[in-house]
């Protein structure tokens, strides 16, 4: 018989346009960097050179700003002329600036409080994620996407006590209707034999419990939430079913040159985009080995790398997509290809792609989508005003949540230490003897980056640095030198390392801590994983923002492991009886029981939902 990926097309598919693959359009790209954070970056720098000129008496005119902001503006008012008109830009930089003076004036609390007063006004005023066809059209799509996959009966038999019995030991919660079930062993999920068995090269054997009912759950089509923590597995979880969409579509009308991507996988950064595409080369190619399944092309479409490298990649159909969102946007501006046929949409690291800055990113490329897709958010951290949103905008989710969001993973022993800041140079190299090989140190200070690598090499250290300011082959050298193990420590910015899964890493060390509670624990879970226990050293010190060390001290609890100089710092919000003054969603409850959705951490210990 001949094989079912041979057999003639009968359906046609809208062409994409022929691909470009002329050099010219492959500029060098800036790293992505969230429009969020780039704002708070920039207001960072306006605030010190407006008080700059203040002390100097200096009345501010765009020709004085530092060369740095100079380029900056370049560079916004090129994206804006993209999206926006030019006249708008100006006036929005004179608000930024006037804004910028203001808030070098204003004490903790008030920026603070209008922080808040932001986030909640831009709730309120959220569309749902949509494309514009979709919301100017008024499409609704109210049934998940249908696929071919179901499970096995031994599996579509079990009694819902005992699916809910399952999903106990596992300590899995789902929320959502008809939820499709826990499967705990891989064979039974029907995953094709060539991945099977290269997952068991890899000892990769069980499946985790995000994957137990993660899987399932996107094989049946269904939009998702998935919740896990670091290390805990949710590549896979993610991987597997755009695979397996994109393996099902090849055999019903094999993809042709111009035609593609099925699925497309959004990471926040380079280096995680890159590592998923690695992983899906990996599944793909092991998927073909067998000699039963058809080849599936992906290409990875991040800033920094000439598409000229990847012309192999279009030379048949594309299946699966990789990618940052500023590159992709690019590439679908450029009509590379389109989004016609495309009908899985996945967000790694979810929570940072549609937080307040990403979201003009991502309806951006929603905007692209044709028909209906199967979209899944996944993340170690999820707050809940974020959860909210995306639920709306999801079609009969289902949430699945591997212990409680925004925990951090138990497997890490967290240490916390004070340390002086003139003290930490010195301290770090005696921290450095912990643990053998390989160490991450994070600092999200780029500067400090560099500075912390040069010391370290001063002292013999074998150390690699990693942040947004590095070129692409200076990140990728520091990724594989790290990674093959001839370098012992590589120092990174956060954002840098996102979501980076390195072999058995045995100690982080978090040199700056950062403002935001999520992003220390995606630190943290950089050590840990698949089930190895690691340690976390981080020094804090009075630079510290009380903020910041709360959050941490309520995230320490949950490990039973507070130091003594954390337990005495008092919660300003806590007055008699456990209650928290002033939340505007939960009315100050939410100590005693933490389920406050409000995300406003002035008010509620933590933006993250408890289940
Ligand atoms: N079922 C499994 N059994 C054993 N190891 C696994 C399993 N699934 C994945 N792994 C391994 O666990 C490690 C971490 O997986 P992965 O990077 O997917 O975690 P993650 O949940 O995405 O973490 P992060 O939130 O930090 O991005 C990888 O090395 C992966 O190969």
């Amino acid at each position: 018989m001949e094989p079912s990926h041979k057999r003639r097309r009968i359906v046609q598919r809208s062409p994409s346009p022929q691909y470009k693959l002329d050099d010219e359009e492959n500029v060098d790209y800036e790293p992505y960097v969230p429009v969020a954070q780039r704002r708070q970056e920039k207001l960072a720098k306006l605030s010190s050179w407006a008080k700059s000129l203040n002390k100097r008496g200096i009345i501010s005119t765009t020709e004085d700003r530092p060369e740095e902001l100079q380029d900056e503006d370049e560079e916004e008012i090129r994206r804006e002329t993209l999206r926006k008109d030019r006249t708008l830009l100006a006036e929005a930089q004179e608000v930024h600036l006037k804004k910028a003076a203001e808030d070098a004036m204003k004490t903790e609390a008030e920026k603070q409080e209008e922080e808040d007063a932001e986030i909640l006004a831009a709730v309120a005023t959220r569309r749902k994620l949509a494309s514009d066809l979709e919301l100017a059209k008024g499409i609704l799509y109210t049934e998940p996407l249908q696929t071919s996959w179901n499970p096995p009966k031994h599996i579509r038999d079990k009694t819902p006590e005992q699916l809910a019995r399952l999903r106990e030991k596992y300590h899995i919660v789902v929320e959502g209707e008809d939820v499709p079930p826990p499967i705990e062993f891989f064979v039974d999920m029907k995953i094709p034999d060539g991945i099977l068995q290269h997952l068991k090269k890899n000892k990769i054997i069980k499946p985790t419990p995000i994957q137990i009912q993660g899987i399932p759950t996107a094989f049946s089509g269904r939009d998702m939430i998935g919740i896990a923590f670091t290390g805990s597995g949710k590549t896979l979880a993610f991987c597997l079913p755009a695979i397996m969409m994109a393996l099902e579509e090849e055999i019903k009308l094999p993809l042709v040159r111009g035609e593609g991507p099925v699925g497309v996988i959004l990471c926040p950064s380079r280096e995680l985009a890159t590592q998923t595409f690695e992983n899906v080369k990996a599944w793909t190619g092991a998927l073909v080995s067998t000699g039963r399944s058809p080849p599936l092309n992906s290409l990875l479409c991040i800033g920094g790398i000439s598409m000229s490298e990847q012309s192999h990649a279009f030379t048949t159909g594309i299946h699966l997509v990789v990618a940052t969102p500023g590159r992709l946007i690019d590439m679908l501006e450029k009509k590379r290809f389109t989004f016609d046929n495309c009908k899985y949409l996945c967000m790694d690291e979810a929570d940072r792609m549609i937080d307040l800055g990403f979201e003009e990113d991502v309806r951006n490329i929603m905007s692209f989508f044709k028909r209906q897709r199967q979209t899944l958010l996944f993340s170690a951290t999820m707050p809940r005003k974020i959860q909210d949103f995306a639920q709306q905008s999801l079609v009969k989710p289902v949430l699945v949540n591997v212990g409680r969001a925004g925990a951090a993973n138990l497997d890490v022993l967290q240490v916390v230490e004070y340390v002086k800041q003139e003290a930490k140079m010195v301290y770090l190299l005696e921290c450095l003897q912990k643990t053998p090989p390989p160490v991450i140190i994070f600092s999200d200070n780029k500067n400090e980056v560099d500075d912390i690598q040069e010391y370290l090499l001063l002292k013999g250290v074998e150390a690699v640095a990693i942040h947004g300011s590095k070129t692409q082959e200076e990140r990728q050298y520091a990724i594989r030198s790290f990674k093959s193990g001839s370098k012992d420590v590589m120092v990174a910015s956060g954002v840098a390392s996102k979501g980076l899964d390195f072999n058995d890493i045995q100690h982080v060390i978090i040199f700056s801590m950062p403002k935001e509670i999520e992003d220390y624990v995606h630190q943290i879970g950089r050590t840990g994983r698949s089930g190895k226990t690691g340690i976390a050293t981080t020094f804090v010190n009075m630079n510290t923002p009380e903020q910041t060390l709360l959050d941490l001290k309520y995230l320490l609890m949950e490990a039973s492991r507070v130091p003594a100089f954390l337990e005495k710092i008092d919660d300003p919000r806590v007055v008699q009886g456990n209650a928290l003054k002033g939340c505007p969603v939960c009315g100050g409850k939410s100590i005693s029981t933490p389920t406050c959705a409000s995300g406003l951490k002035q008010f509620c210990r933590s933006g993250s939902r408890n289940l």
